[in-house]
């Protein structure tokens, strides 16, 4: 599980006393880099800018916020895709961001869409265990509403030679807590390298509204679900983990000195880590005669 060695995130040295760094200083530099890395980026692809799914939430504000600040509010398009109608407070919120960011917005409405996929396709699937397992259909009808996201953002990235930005932060992306190809089929994730205890950080740092910062973290898949209900333990709770156990690579048992976790739950978590790996790396292929090496980087 463990992959490399960092311990710059820490205002301190021993596991009691260590935090996340989220004095101005440090702030300022991740905001910097993030937007480097941007510029960059969408610079080498040669693209015009960039669009985001806008939900109302704190990681796609922030990201667009950080996008409009490396490219500038007229490379950033905004899109707000709201499903249900229970939404709407939120999709109102993102159109209020998009016009404070002075970006271009536009609002899709996805009920059609789902309901005309539902009616070709899902209903074939319904089976007798829907009703005593509602979150499972629910869980495949969440993810399949973040693909029709994917898709519309991907539309328009065809269209005005865009790069799709993800939102994901790196609690969610450790633990494998987005939908594959869904909202993780992006082209880069700004605030990817973010715990999200950092994303809250930095968000107050650059000025996101505090009501959105203080939102409860939700998929939106079914009313009531949060992150932390689905995943058994709360960010605050999870973060200093996950930096100790993957960036310190420090076993499960030194990992949970002196934090609110208890042992049972850091092992599910590792587990999570673990067995979402898919999510994060590209398919894997047999490797015949070597061959799994897709190539990208040439010797000059
Ligand atoms: N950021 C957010 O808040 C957010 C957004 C979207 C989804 N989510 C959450 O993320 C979860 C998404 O659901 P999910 O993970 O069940 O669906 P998923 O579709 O993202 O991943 C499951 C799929 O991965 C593939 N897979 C599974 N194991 C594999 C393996 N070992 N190797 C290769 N491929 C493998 C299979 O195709 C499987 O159907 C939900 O819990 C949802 O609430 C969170
Ligand atoms: N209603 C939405 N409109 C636009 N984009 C959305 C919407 N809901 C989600 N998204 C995008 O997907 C990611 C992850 O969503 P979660 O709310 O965390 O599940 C979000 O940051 C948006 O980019
Ligand atoms: O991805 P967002 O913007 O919807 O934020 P959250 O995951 O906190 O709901």
């Amino acid at each position: 599980m463990c992959v490399h060695k960092r311990s710059s995130v820490y205002q301190n040295g021993d596991n009691e006393k260590r935090s996340f760094r989220t004095d101005r200083r440090h702030l300022e530099r991740v905001r910097e880099r993030i937007a480097g890395h941007l510029r960059a980026t969408v610079d080498d692809a040669g693209a015009n800018g960039v669009v985001v799914g806008m939900s109302g939430g704190i990681d796609s504000t922030l990201t667009a916020t950080l996008a409009v600040e490396a490219l500038g509010g007229d490379s950033v398009v905004g899109l707000g895709m709201p499903v249900h109608k229970t939404e709407r407070p939120h999709a109102v919120e993102a159109r209020t961001i998009a016009e404070g960011l002075g970006i271009e917005f536009h609002e899709i409405h996805l009920r059609p869409l789902l309901e005309a996929f539902e009616e070709a396709f899902t209903s074939r699937f319904e089976s007798p265990a829907d009703g005593t397992r509602p979150n499972e259909r629910n869980r495949a009808l969440g993810n399949a509403v973040a693909r029709l996201r994917m898709l519309c953002a991907y539309y328009v990235s065809n269209r005005q030679s865009r790069l799709v930005l993800g939102t994901a932060n790196r609690s969610e992306l450790l633990l494998g807590y987005f939908t594959k190809f869904g909202d993780g089929g992006v082209d880069v994730n700004p605030i990817g390298d973010l715990y999200k205890t950092e994303v809250r950080a930095l968000a107050r740092r650059v000025g996101v509204p505090r009501r959105i910062v203080s939102k409860e973290p939700t998929a939106g898949f079914w009313a009531g679900q949060t992150d932390a209900d689905e995943l058994g333990v709360s960010y605050e709770r999870v973060d200093p983990f996950l930096a100790r156990v993957v960036d310190d690579c420090q076993p499960i048992d030194d990992a949970i000195d002196g934090l609110e976790i208890d042992r049972e739950t850091a092992s599910d978590v590792a587990d999570l880590v673990v067995e979402t790996a898919h999510k994060r790396s590209p398919p894997p292929t047999p490797g015949i005669d070597g061959r799994s090496d897709l190539g990208g980087r040439f010797d000059s």
